[in-house]
């Protein structure tokens, strides 16, 4: 599938989630090392710079000589292909700005040796976009020539304007279907990615030429069976784009839904990762592997993590894929066995029994996937097929009144008119374009230039869906995964120290744990139990308890070494030396 957007995810701005707080000049030393390897480079990339070079070479004119390609290239990928920028910057580094003493830098964090120089000559800097094109006039210097020549290059482009819509009208209007988000989660090897390609073949997402030939290349490694876990890789963006993206998302429609799977990596090294991909989902499907001892193996690994990350999200409804059930004979009695220890488990985890839902199912074949399994074995099971159970299930409410809250779970670079893009789900409210959004921690505003859902240019966006949002108006370096967008009239506050409804998984006690809202995350410390709670009425048993056993509820106070944009109702995991401890439900700020 080619990218429809144009957009190209070459390039994650996202960084080490340490070093949110790291100074600009960290942030262009890592951008120049990736200018200058190169490699990493979409043919989309090579083509924009091959333009760039040329536009850039024509408005220096006479004075192109000056600059090697070296030059021009670090300064296009640094300005993300900005003409007018990477022009200004040059003719600064290149002494050819008419000489100015340079201003004094105000800001706080110290400006890039790009961003200063770039800020020198803006001083000088031709009619910049939108603005009223100046009288010509002859040139006489070479400052004045290339002044010019920048003048002439300068695209007018227009601002962006909001239709001023009634989102919640236009969703109304819109008769869309249901949209339903789930992240495929389970433990390594257990078929994630097998399952989810049969799904997509087996509903004609993939046609049978794909799977031919990717048959055909698992055949060449001696693996045939990965053509189907291939498909995930090849719908997604992380092949089509041709880069690594941390969750690939794939979509499918049915007659009453519209479906968005978000397959998060299954290794315990990316559990991050993972809670980024469940932090845009409405529920998770989990598959388990039922072959002797794997089910079990799963259990103590990256099944208990998932399900107690996903528990901690506020995901509610479940469905368990009991998976290669023709590995043991379509057996009733290993599924009920699963099935049985499943639910005393996932139960333990704080889900309701009556929202979990069980399937016996083979992703290899596909039998029960989306077409009843036709063994004579299997008869003993008249429940609904893995389709049928994504139809059915209960969707939460989805909060279109309430001010907007965007959980960021990706951002990427855009193209030239548009160098910054995010997505991410939509928790609460809508957007539109030309809407202005804040960016938190950094506390910095963006436009919204174009909205994408599902690939598709929209002109508007709802709680619930995961669009793709182009901005501008705002430095990439002010966004990062994990980030919350929200209203600027109605923003969220960052926190320091909060009260939390602590679900326990293990035991806890006043301990230094690591916070996560969504993938931003803070070092702090379990300050207080202040009260431990009747798990169902929220009433308190136990004022100032000593300890919290796995299963309790408590009320316990939350200190951050940072600040994080957390409010009350919003869910936060607690996880320490690597384990996921607790689910928090923040209460108010402490
Ligand atoms: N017999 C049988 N094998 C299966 C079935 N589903 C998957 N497999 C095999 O199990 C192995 C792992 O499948 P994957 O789909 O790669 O597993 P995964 O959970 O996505 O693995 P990671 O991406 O590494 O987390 C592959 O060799 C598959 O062919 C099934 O229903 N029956």
């Amino acid at each position: 599938m080619p990218p429809k957007s144009g957009v190209s995810r070459t390039r994650n701005v996202g960084y080490d989630d340490d070093d949110v707080y790291d100074d600009d000049d960290d942030y262009y030393e890592a951008g120049e090392d990736g200018a200058e390897a190169g490699d990493g480079m979409t043919a989309d990339d090579k083509e924009q710079m091959r333009v760039g070079t040329m536009q850039i070479r024509e408005a220096l004119g006479e004075m192109s000589g000056f600059a090697s390609d070296e030059q021009i290239q670090e300064a296009l990928w640094h300005y993300y292909y900005d003409i007018a920028k990477s022009v200004t910057y040059l003719k600064n580094k290149l002494g050819i700005a008419p000489k100015q003493e340079a201003p004094r830098q105000e800001k706080a964090k110290t400006a890039s040796r790009f961003d200063q120089a770039a800020s020198v000559a803006d001083q000088n800097a031709p009619a910049t976009a939108g603005s009223t094109p100046k009288k010509k006039r002859n040139a006489t210097t070479n400052g004045e020539k290339l002044a010019e020549s920048v003048e002439r290059l300068n695209v007018d482009e227009p601002r962006v304007r909001s239709k001023n819509l009634n989102v919640v009208d236009e969703f109304e209007k819109s008769g869309l279907k249901r949209m339903a988000n789930f992240v495929v989660v389970g433990h390594v090897d257990h078929g994630k990615s097998t399952l989810m390609g049969r799904l997509l073949f087996d509903l004609k997402v993939i046609d049978q030429r794909s799977i031919d030939k990717l048959r055909k290349e698992a055949e060449t490694i001696g693996k045939s069976s990965f053509a189907l876990a291939w498909v995930m890789d090849e719908t997604s963006e992380e092949r089509s784009r041709g880069v690594t993206v941390d969750i690939a998302t794939n979509y499918f429609e049915t007659d009453n839904t519209r479906f968005t799977i978000l397959d998060a990596p299954g290794h315990k090294d990316f559990i991050p990762n993972m809670i980024s991909g469940a932090s845009q989902a409405d529920f998770p499907v989990l598959v388990i592997d039922a072959s002797t001892n794997s089910f079990e193996a799963g259990l103590k690994g990256q099944t208990k993590e998932h399900i107690l990350i996903a528990r901690s999200m506020g995901m509610q409804h479940i469905i368990v894929a009991v998976n290669k059930m023709d590995t043991v004979s379509w057996s009733k009695s290993r599924f009920d066995d699963i099935s049985k220890r499943m639910t005393a488990f996932l139960t333990e985890a704080s889900f309701s029994e009556k929202r979990i839902t069980f399937i016996p199912l083979a992703g290899i074949t596909g039998e029960n996937v989306i077409k009843r399994v036709e063994n004579s074995a299997a008869h003993w099971y008249t429940g609904e097929t893995l389709l049928e159970a994504l139809e059915h299930i209960e969707l939460p409410q989805r909060d279109l009144q309430k001010p907007l809250r965007l959980s960021v779970a990706d951002v990427f670079r855009g193209d030239i008119r548009s160098p910054l893009s995010i997505s991410g789900r939509i928790d609460s409210g809508t957007l539109q374009v030309g809407d202005v959004i804040l960016a938190l921690p950094a506390n910095e505003t963006a436009t919204i230039k174009s909205i994408e859902v599902q690939d598709t240019p929209v002109d508007w966006a709802v709680a619930g869906q995961i669009p793709t949002l182009h901005l501008t108006d705002i430095d990439p370096v002010h966004l990062r995964q994990g980030d919350m967008v929200c209203a600027p009239n109605a923003p969220v506050k960052l926190v320091k120290a909060f009260t939390s409804k602590l679900l326990a998984f293990e035991h806890v006690l006043p301990m230094p744990v690591e916070v996560f809202r969504s993938t931003l995350n803070s070092p702090g410390g379990i300050r207080t139990l202040s009260a431990r709670l009747n798990k169902f009425t929220g009433e308190v048993v136990k004022k100032k308890p000593r300890i919290i056993k796995p299963g309790e509820v408590a009320r316990v106070v939350v200190q951050l070494e940072r600040e994080l944009p957390i409010e009350e109702g919003m869910r936060v995991v607690i996880r320490e030396r690597g384990r996921t401890v607790g689910a928090g439900l923040m209460e108010n700020v402490a």
